[in-house]
């Protein structure tokens, strides 16, 4: 899998003329790369995710998945959105198998990946509940457990946290590193919350706010296994506070303030 986006623009039409969006984004992703798009409010990420998911078509410039142009949705493409998008009258096991079944899957291999893809996610004893039986959190574990199982070449995550209570917030953060590590997939995540982006990615694009540019590319590397306590450490402060020193417009801002 490899992504790429190319000189991409954004432009809406609203009542006080043409409104820039996205300004030359170029980005590109690797095959099993988790990377992470973070930018303040307004800063178009929504829309980005929504071109390379082929909800918006771009005003000029290309997006292309394997070398292949993007013209609309596809099951190649696996979308989690914010708000839980499961259909409440459908049981868990539904709701994941739901796609497969549009796509034409047969019922066994249905069977087969939504058991998977369950237990993956640990809500197997869960596949006959309902949507309103289960806490934010397992919702959004029942949704990149739908995701998963189209088996797409890449998941686009759309502040898939940003409902969620900090503790659950955290918990699911390193639960979708698992199930990265676990499947390989390709993950692109946008997100507003630094820390969160910091804590997830090989890679992040600082978006500038209005319109939406590609301020700088960082990769992130943090010795050891990613854990709750690594939260703490001075190399991932490091990373937050220069992250957050360019989303606030400041050039040079990669110190740590003495007092945090
Ligand atoms: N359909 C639309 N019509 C007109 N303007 C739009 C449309 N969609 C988005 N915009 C505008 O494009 C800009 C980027 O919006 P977008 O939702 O992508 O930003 P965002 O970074 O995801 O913001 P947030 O973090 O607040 O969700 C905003 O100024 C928004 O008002």
């Amino acid at each position: 899998m490899h992504l790429e986006v190319n000189n991409l623009y954004k432009r809406f039409p609203t009542r006080r003329g043409s409104l820039l969006a996205l300004d030359n984004i170029n980005l590109h992703i690797e095959e099993g790369e988790f990377v992470c798009a973070v930018g303040a409010s307004g800063s178009g990420k929504s829309t980005l995710l929504r071109l390379i998911a082929g909800l918006e078509m771009p005003s000029s410039g290309e997006i292309l998945v394997d070398r292949e142009p993007v013209r609309g949705p596809g099951s190649d493409r696996g979308m989690v959105f914010q708000n839980y998008t499961l259909y409440p009258w459908m049981t868990v096991a539904k709701n994941v198998g739901f796609g497969l079944k549009l796509q034409g899957i047969s019922a066994s291999e249905r069977r087969d990946r939504v058991a998977y893809y369950l237990e993956i996610v640990g809500l197997s004893q869960f596949a006959h509940a309902l949507p309103n039986e289960l806490s934010g959190g397992m919702k959004q574990r029942v949704a990149i457990a739908r995701a998963l199982a189209s088996r797409p070449k890449i998941l686009l995550m759309d502040e898939p946290f940003g409902a969620l209570d900090v503790q659950t917030k955290e918990i699911m953060q390193q639960f979708l590193l698992q199930i990265w590590e676990q499947t390989g997939t390709t993950i692109l995540t946008i997100t507003h919350d630094v820390e969160e982006a910091v804590f997830l990615s090989e890679r992040i694009y600082v978006l500038s706010a209005r319109p939406g540019r590609v301020r700088e590319q960082i990769k992130i590397e943090l010795p050891g296994e990613r854990t709750q306590a690594m939260r703490r450490s001075p190399a991932f402060q490091q990373y937050k506070y220069r992250i957050m020193g360019l989303l606030r417009g400041e050039e040079e801002c990669d110190e740590m303030p003495l007092a945090v």
